[in-house]
């Protein structure tokens, strides 16, 4: 079986932290490469590991998002795939034609116009003139820059230089494509264009690299996460499931977030003689489509007649994307302690974290109101992939034209 076109083992890079001890270290260590020997593997004064002792893969036709705090070591990681920075522990392997793009505009020339630099880089990536000449008029479309081509591109905003490097970088399928969040200062009609590339290269079969602070576009896009912490790997696995490790390591679950614009916010709890005591919730996994139970225990103070007893899901943006619909009649709640179940025969939320509110009704008026009693997080498969905020159930038969269902 050949090699992925990205592997990783065990690579760390260490850096100094004044300008002094690095350029000590740098000397020593010119040193020890010049008798063939590696850097010193332990750590120097003044050092210490921006990345430690990773290791990864990555497969042809899959993206593999690199997650994490600032400074946790993700372009550092980067720049070891792409070859800008040479590891001082382990070893990098790739296969094929790499490009990357780490550092905006940093491979753009700034007095050329945009056309010269369209050349120029293409020409950087292998293509003669006339390969160029044929994807000029794509390249400039996708970037939108038609207005601005024959202007040099010192006069360009961070967001068209960032769009005509993408431009360029994908305009032609490549093995390895390595890129640092150089989409965080394009607007969003653009990063879903850039999305819809990358899928396309995924699909022609580039192995991607991806570091991204937007949730939106790891989901997207990366097949697995990697996050990284103080330079170390501290999970890897399905988008979701790394993502909420994230989210939960920096204390993103415990913050009121603020809710978008005009849409209604999440009420505060409340409680009228009902309440649902309990523990703070713990996460629930579960899966689109799938049937899912929830039992809960409520507080009356007196007895409690037809009480229309909802769920609601709130998403970690703050937005109410579901309520139930209690199918049959409105139970009576006896005065005490007692529990309840509710049970959803087909979950329909798209992948996410919600937290899930509980309030009751009866008569027209609010008896209580929880605003997180479980969390749950819904887990992407692997082969199903549907979009959106919801789910919606569908049963679909075929006939040949003519015939009726
Ligand atoms: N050339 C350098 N010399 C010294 N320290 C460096 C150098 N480059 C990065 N570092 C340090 O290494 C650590 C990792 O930095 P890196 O840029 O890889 O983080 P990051 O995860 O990409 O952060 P961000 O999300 O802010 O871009 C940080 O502590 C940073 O200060």
């Amino acid at each position: 079986m050949s090699s992925p076109p990205i592997l990783a083992d065990r690579i760390g890079k260490k850096f100094s932290r004044s300008l002094g001890h690095s350029l000590w270290h740098s000397a020593q260590d010119l040193g020890r490469r010049l008798v063939g020997r590696r850097p010193a593997p332990v750590l120097r004064a003044g050092e210490f590991w921006a990345v430690r002792d990773v290791s990864l893969t990555v497969a042809a036709g899959e993206c593999l998002g690199l997650i994490g705090p600032n400074g946790a070591g993700k372009s550092t990681l980067l720049r070891m795939l792409g070859r800008e920075y040479r590891p001082d522990a382990g070893r990098v392997e790739l296969r094929g034609a790499v490009k990357s793009l780490i550092r905006l505009g940093h491979g753009l020339q700034p007095m050329y116009s945009g056309r010269e630099n369209v050349y120029l880089k293409c020409a950087e990536l292998g293509l003669s003139k006339r390969d160029t000449d044929a994807r000029l008029d794509e390249i400039v479309a996708f970037a939108e820059l038609e207005a601005a081509l024959e202007r040099p591109v010192k006069q360009y905003s961070d967001g068209m230089y960032a769009r005509l490097e993408f431009a360029i970088a994908t305009c032609m399928p490549i093995d390895v494509l390595l890129i640092d969040e150089v989409l965080a200062v394009s607007d969003v009609a653009f990063q879903l264009r850039c999305l819809e590339r990358l899928e396309t290269l995924k699909r022609e079969g580039s192995a991607l690299v991806f570091v991204s602070h937007s949730e939106m576009n790891l989901r997207q896009v990366a097949d697995r996460c990697l996050l990284l912490f103080d330079g170390q790997a501290m999970a890897e696995g399905r988008p979701e499931a790394v993502l909420g490790k994230y989210y939960e390591a920096v204390g993103y679950f415990n913050r009121d977030l603020k809710s978008c614009g005009v849409l209604p916010a999440r009420p505060p709890d409340a409680s009228a003689g009902l309440d649902f005591p309990g523990p703070a919730p713990e996460s629930l996994q579960a899966v689109p489509g799938q049937p899912l139970a929830f039992e809960l225990e409520y507080r009356a103070e007196r007895n409690f007649e037809f009480v229309e007893l909802r769920l609601e899901f709130w998403n970690t943006a703050g937005l109410l994307v579901a309520s139930t619909l209690a199918a049959g009649g409105r139970p009576c709640l006896t005065r005490g302690r007692g529990r309840f179940r509710v049970e959803l025969p087909f979950l329909g939320l798209g992948a996410g974290i919600y937290d899930v509110a509980v309030s009751a009704r009866a008569g027209g008026r609010n008896l209580a109101y929880k605003g997180a009693v479980r969390r749950i997080q819904v887990l992407q498969t692997a082969c199903d992939r549907p979009g959106g905020f919801g789910v919606i159930e569908a049963h679909i038969r075929t006939a040949p034209s003519g015939k009726t269902f």
